[in-house]
């Protein structure tokens, strides 16, 4: 009972001091690791588009805490010159930034060929393009010279991402960088590494695809036979930013109940489109062919 009592009072302290900017941090998984970094003693920057959303947010927090520890910033990650005063303001206000959580992005659902070049490059601009430049600008405004720690939040690309490929590229090329990164700046002290969601459930993500009960479909597919919550990824992201990860940089941690392993949310449908093979066939093996 004492050991367990210590233990909270050590993790109410773990970010004490501390301060972190999430990107999308007011909705869903970035909303979650919010309110986690908070419990933790941090403060917290957000920043996102939407800049109602993100006041609201903040308000709502800081009220329930009884301290400023949520500030809200406007900021497109897709302008540069917006990601470099959104450093810069956070450095101004709170004269460090510890940690740096990746979070905002997404994408819609599309067969390849039906995705236009404006949405192919919405999507990599916001997820790939905007993540290079909070990285470069933390880099440049703070962590060169202090060191510090980055989660980006990408998605399961373990077996490419048929039906988004747009993101399924532009979070492969996060997660290749975070490994440059990993290297190129551990000599300033910098750690950084990704986490992986599955399908994790909140109301603005599943609002996304546009169909109430569209995730909960999918369920057949998770080997654990049911969504993630969003406090099952804020728990590692923090986990990820904590010193108990002080060793810990370049990695992805999957965060989806074995589906990365499993089945992937795009079916396949039969046919004999492929050349024929070199054994026998019968009727049974060889669907006709829709071409
Ligand atoms: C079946 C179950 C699937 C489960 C998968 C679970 C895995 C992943 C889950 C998540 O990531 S949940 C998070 C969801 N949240 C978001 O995605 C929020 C952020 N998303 C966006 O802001 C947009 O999707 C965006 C495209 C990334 C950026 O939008 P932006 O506001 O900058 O551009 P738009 O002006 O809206 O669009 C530009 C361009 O993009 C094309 N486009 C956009 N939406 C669609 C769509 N729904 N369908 C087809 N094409 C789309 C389109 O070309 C747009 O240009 P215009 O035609 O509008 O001129
Ligand atoms: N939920 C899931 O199942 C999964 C989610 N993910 C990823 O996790 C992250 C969080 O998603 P989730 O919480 O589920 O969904 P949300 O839709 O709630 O979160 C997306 C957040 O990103 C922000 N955002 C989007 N574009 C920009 C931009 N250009 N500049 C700044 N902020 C932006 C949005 O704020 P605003 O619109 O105000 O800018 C919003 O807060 C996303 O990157 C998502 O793709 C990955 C795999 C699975």
């Amino acid at each position: 009972m004492a050991a367990f009592k210590l233990n909270s009072v050590l993790r109410r302290q773990l970010f004490v001091g501390r301060v972190a900017i999430v990107t999308g941090g007011a909705t869903g998984i970035g909303g979650m690791i919010t309110n986690e970094l908070v419990t933790l003693g941090c403060r917290v920057v957000i920043a996102a588009r939407n800049e109602d959303r993100l006041k609201e947010f903040a308000t709502t927090v800081n009220k329930n805490t009884g301290h400023d520890l949520v500030y809200p910033i406007r900021c497109n990650i897709r302008k540069e010159e917006e990601v470099s005063e959104l450093m810069s303001k956070t450095v101004k206000q709170f004269g460090k930034i510890d940690y740096l959580v990746n979070n905002g992005g997404g994408q819609f659902a599309s067969q390849t060929e039906d995705i236009s070049a404006k949405g192919w490059h919405a999507v990599v601009e916001t997820n790939l393009t905007g993540t290079f430049y909070c990285l470069k600008h933390v880099y440049d405004k703070y962590m060169k010279k202090h060191g510090g720690s980055i989660v980006n939040i990408i998605a399961d690309i373990y077996k490419g991402f048929p039906g988004m490929a747009h993101t399924g590229a532009a979070r492969a090329g996060v997660e290749n960088l975070c490994k440059t990164l990993a290297v190129e700046w551990a000599k300033n002290g910098v750690r950084i590494n990704c986490v992986a969601p599955g399908i994790i459930y909140s109301e603005t993500a599943e609002a996304n695809y546009g169909q109430k009960g569209m995730f909960e479909s999918q369920l057949y597919r998770i080997p654990a036979w049911r969504l993630g919550d969003t406090s099952e990824v804020s728990s590692v992201v923090c986990f990820l930013l904590s010193p108990g990860a002080s060793y810990v940089s370049g990695n992805t941690v999957y965060i989806d109940g074995a589906q990365h392993l499993y089945k992937s949310t795009y079916e396949v449908e039969q046919h004999s489109n492929y050349p024929p093979p070199n054994y026998p066939t019968t009727e049974a093996t060889t669907p006709k062919s829709k071409l």
